[in-house]
């Protein structure tokens, strides 16, 4: 999983835009980690700080330079730190290193060695310096475009306030990787700044830093700093919090804070619903939070629907809304993703139509080349079977929405077949079951899903979204 899906991963999974600059500054270590070994003070202070949070930040950002600054036994508190963080939880190292000379050895160290999944880097020596890290397809780099320091305003606002440097660097570091390699830092606490440098680069990650020094500015920051859906900017828990006893209450509180504003800031200003949990249950199935958000939009309804096959069913599944809502198609591509990621294919197919935009969305993140077999062959023109440029002999994995009896995603696969390509896997969404993949299996195709129907009723009724009648109808069918 690369540094942009982990990252959507835990804001989604933690609902939470927060992260915490895990420092080991000694001047900030409250008394009460306060011991005559000094390192085993700052150690006991960083746990402390990772296991009260863990479950309501997005991400941890370590700062090089206070490691650094404690000489080798600091160095070692850092491996420490970054074993000590969950594997889930994405790590960006704040290592504004901008010598050019080590930036490769810098990045195999970080990435490879460290394990760390982004890193923030100076902008002035360009894309030189940034390159070397970017050749990591996994990771990504956060550029710093604005400080807050008093005395950098007179650089970064050259030559005037109508075009500053600081918006020059925005420009210019779009250029040099996409959106899921190269996010923005901005420290400010003038939320005019972030307004100007998200109006420029609407796509991109935004990482905010130094907000909190004027009171009640958090909400002018959010509306300046958010995109159109609600996220893309990384906000700091405060400094003082972190020293604070009952932290885990307070970023608690300040993280539903923010998920009101992001709340109204959404129905403000989009058409699209964002979705937020309102259940906790323990042990949940890993695809709970999508398994919610894909019955409350209505791809998933109960009743009497009779199917193609003309049997009546006590559901129906229309995962054709997904294209609707941008929260619920990113993750219904994720998890398609991860079963894609294990299989070996040159290119991709949709079955039509339903199952074209998730095709599409997937060739794009997985950069693999797409065709689609038609549903019908026009009478006129190319007459072709399949839609899209292709090799005979090359492999197709083939995408659905969900399988019922198979008959639909069969009759695509043959007509790929018949021009000459292979088919080895089908992967769907959802799994009726009732020994559909094993129909799949006589006919020569591997079926993969990310979910069954029962994962989706059991889950649906242990959270009280569906009745007990309505679970036993589904038992019965
Ligand atoms: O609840 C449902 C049931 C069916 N569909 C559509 O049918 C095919 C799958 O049916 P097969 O019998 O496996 O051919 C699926 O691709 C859907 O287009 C549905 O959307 N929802």
């Amino acid at each position: 999983m690369n540094f942009f899906d982990k990252l959507n991963t835990t804001i989604s999974q933690n609902q939470s835009l927060l992260f915490v600059g895990l420092d080991p500054n000694p001047e900030m270590i409250p008394a009460c980690y306060q011991s005559s070994d000094l390192m085993t003070g700052l150690e006991n202070w960083l746990q402390f700080m990772i296991t009260e949070t863990a479950n309501f930040v997005c991400a941890y950002k370590p700062t090089l330079g206070f490691y650094e600054a404690l000489g080798v036994r600091g160095l070692e508190l850092l491996i420490k730190t970054l074993n000590s963080i969950p594997a889930h939880i994405p790590i960006i190292l704040d290592a504004k290193h901008g010598d050019l000379n080590t930036s490769s050895i810098f990045a195999h160290s970080i990435f490879t060695e460290w394990q760390v999944d982004a890193v923030t880097l100076s902008p002035y020596t360009g894309q030189d310096h940034v390159a070397p890290f970017l050749v990591y397809p996994d990771k990504s780099v956060f550029i710093l475009c604005c400080t807050s320091n008093p005395g950098a305003a007179i650089l970064q606002q050259y030559p005037n306030n109508n075009a500053p440097l600081y918006l020059q660097v925005v420009q210019e570091s779009k250029n040099w990787g996409t959106p899921e390699q190269l996010g923005l830092e901005v420290g400010t606490t003038n939320a005019e700044v972030l307004k100007s440098t998200r109006s420029l680069a609407p796509e991109r990650i935004i990482m905010a830093r130094s907000i909190w020094a004027e009171d009640g500015n958090l909400k002018k920051i959010l509306a300046a700093g958010l995109n159109a859906n609600g996220d893309g900017l990384l906000i700091p828990v405060p400094q003082d919090m972190l020293s604070s006893t009952n932290l885990s209450q307070q970023v608690q509180s300040l993280r539903t804070e923010i998920n009101q504003f992001r709340s109204e800031f959404i129905h403000d200003a989009s058409s699209c619903d964002v979705w937020f949990p309102d259940i906790d249950v323990k042990d949940k199935h890993p695809h709970q939070d999508l398994i919610l958000q894909l019955f409350d939009i209505g791809c998933i309804m109960f009743g009497e629907f009779v199917q193609a096959s003309g049997a009546t069913f006590p559901y129906y599944i229309d995962l054709r809304k997904i294209i609707s809502n941008p929260q619920v198609f990113n993750q219904v591509l994720s998890a398609y993703e991860e079963i894609l990621k294990g299989l070996t294919f040159d290119r991709l197919a949709g079955i039509p139509y339903g199952s074209l935009p998730t095709a599409t969305g997937l060739s794009l993140r997985l950069h693999c080349p797409m065709i689609f077999p038609r549903k019908e062959v026009k009478a006129h023109g190319t007459r072709k079977v399949i839609e899209g440029n292709f090799h005979p002999g090359e492999t197709v994995a083939v995408v659905d929405d969900i399988l019922i009896s198979g008959k639909s995603v069969m009759e695509g696969a043959e007509k790929i077949k018949s021009v000459g390509l292979k088919v080895n896997d089908i992967v769907v969404f959802i799994d009726h079951e009732q020994g559909v993949k094993d129909r799949l299996k006589e006919n020569g195709y591997c079926g993969h899903s990310v979910l069954t129907l029962s994962e989706i009723v059991n889950t649906l009724h242990e959270v009280g979204r569906i009745n007990d009648q309505q679970l036993l109808a589904f038992q019965e069918s």
